[in-house]
């Protein structure tokens, strides 16, 4: 068994570019400092997992993608073979989005808070698959229209994000402190004994912010990045597809500025959702991204680090168009596919038996040697 140390510039626990102090919303988020703090996954543990993989009792590469996942936990760990995951974390960033008010949901804004109550009474569908596969919960809001408890609302920064095709999601200083926020979150949730991080999202009209960042980064116009969220109907489509139109325009014009970009066409959510996933990358902790809302952040996370990715795994594929989109930038491919189009961290929590099992050949198969089980045919 390899334990490769941390390269030695990796910075201290809870230390990564995270600006000191009050400052509030004027504190600056440094970019610079953040994206040089996110270092590759460890290569040596990568290539000792790879070699063990072809060691184990199976024909050379059997196990699939399940190689390919241990090969990433092992890198991600700095270990061959990898821990098992003992405190896999979902956070869920809800918000609410000032275009649910146009009417680009099947659902009225409302259920956000009512969903954040379910969800925090355990009740909601993160809530059980967590509980059925081994992970816990965490509800984060920035944004919600509504008071919720204190241990929730700490990083609140407002009451709903603007109406994104007219006016900002976000100030500057808002999304600031959202991404500032988010990378807190992680910070803590790794301090905590996090092995991997799960971002979920609740907000009714989410979906929309989501196409409208899947567009503009990814270059696709808004009638190929629409989806139908909740299940929106035919004449709901429309109006939805005006709002993403006239959002991507707004958002367009900054695309150069990735706090900007979440200023502009985001929300207080997926801007502390980019700032999660960065900073877990900067924490050396994978990540299982789940479905349209986290593509957005993540394309945003990735404008902020490139090599964040390399932390990353697509948990799922949803039903979202917008979502395929995002992948393929991000050059990630689903771990699973089931149709799902809920959000709140489910299809990445579909994805974790796949990578407990990766974890777990690796870890505790046989080599060829130790079972005295004879190798491929020579010649
Ligand atoms: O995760 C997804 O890909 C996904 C796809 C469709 C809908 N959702 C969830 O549904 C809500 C947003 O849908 P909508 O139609 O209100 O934009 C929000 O709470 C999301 O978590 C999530
Ligand atoms: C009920 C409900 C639950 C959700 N969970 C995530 N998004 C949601 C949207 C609705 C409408």
């Amino acid at each position: 068994m390899t334990d490769t140390p941390a390269p030695p510039e990796q910075p201290e626990h809870g230390a990564a570019a995270a600006p000191e102090g009050a400052g509030g919303a004027t504190a600056l988020v440094d970019l610079d400092r953040l994206s040089q703090s996110v270092r590759r996954p460890d290569e040596g543990a990568r290539t000792a997992a790879r070699e063990r993989q072809g060691a184990l009792i199976k024909p050379a590469g059997a196990l699939g993608r399940l190689e390919e996942l241990s090969v990433w936990l092992a890198g991600a760990q700095g270990a061959s073979p990898p821990r098992p995951l003992e405190r896999v974390r979902v956070v869920v960033f809800a918000g609410d989005h000032g275009i649910a008010r146009a009417g680009v949901s099947a659902y009225p804004p409302e259920v956000t808070a009512q969903m954040v109550a379910g969800i925090l009474a355990g009740s909601a569908a993160v809530s059980v698959l967590a509980r059925t596969l081994g992970a816990s919960v965490r509800v984060v809001d920035m944004a919600v229209d509504a008071d919720t408890p204190p241990e929730v609302s700490a990083h609140k920064v407002r009451r709903g994000s603007g109406r994104i095709d007219v006016e900002d999601a976000l100030t500057r200083g808002e999304a600031e402190a959202a991404f500032r926020a988010g990378m807190q979150v992680a910070d803590e949730e790794v301090d905590a004994g996090a092995d991997l991080l799960v971002p979920g999202d609740m907000g009714i009209g989410n979906t929309t912010p989501a196409a409208v960042l899947t567009g503009v980064l990814t270059a696709n116009d808004a009638a190929t990045v629409m989806g139908r969220g909740t299940g929106i109907d035919d004449r709901t489509w429309m109006v939805k597809c005006a709002a993403v139109r006239d959002a991507m325009r707004r958002t367009r014009a900054v695309l150069g500025d990735p706090v900007q970009v979440l200023a502009t066409g985001g929300g207080a959510d997926i801007a502390a959702m980019a700032g999660f996933l960065v900073q877990a990358a900067a924490r050396r902790t994978p990540v299982l991204l789940d479905g349209v809302v986290s593509g957005a952040a993540a394309l945003v996370g990735q404008r902020v680090s490139y090599r964040a990715v390399d932390w990353w795994q697509a948990g799922h594929l949803s039903t979202e168009p917008a979502h395929r989109k995002a992948l393929d930038r991000l050059s990630l491919v689903p771990l699973v596919d089931q149709g799902l189009r809920l959000g709140e961290g489910t299809g990445a929590l579909l994805a974790l038996p796949l990578l407990r099992a990766a974890q777990a050949t690796l870890a505790e198969m046989a080599t060829f040697e130790e079972a005295g089980v004879s190798g491929p045919a020579a010649g």
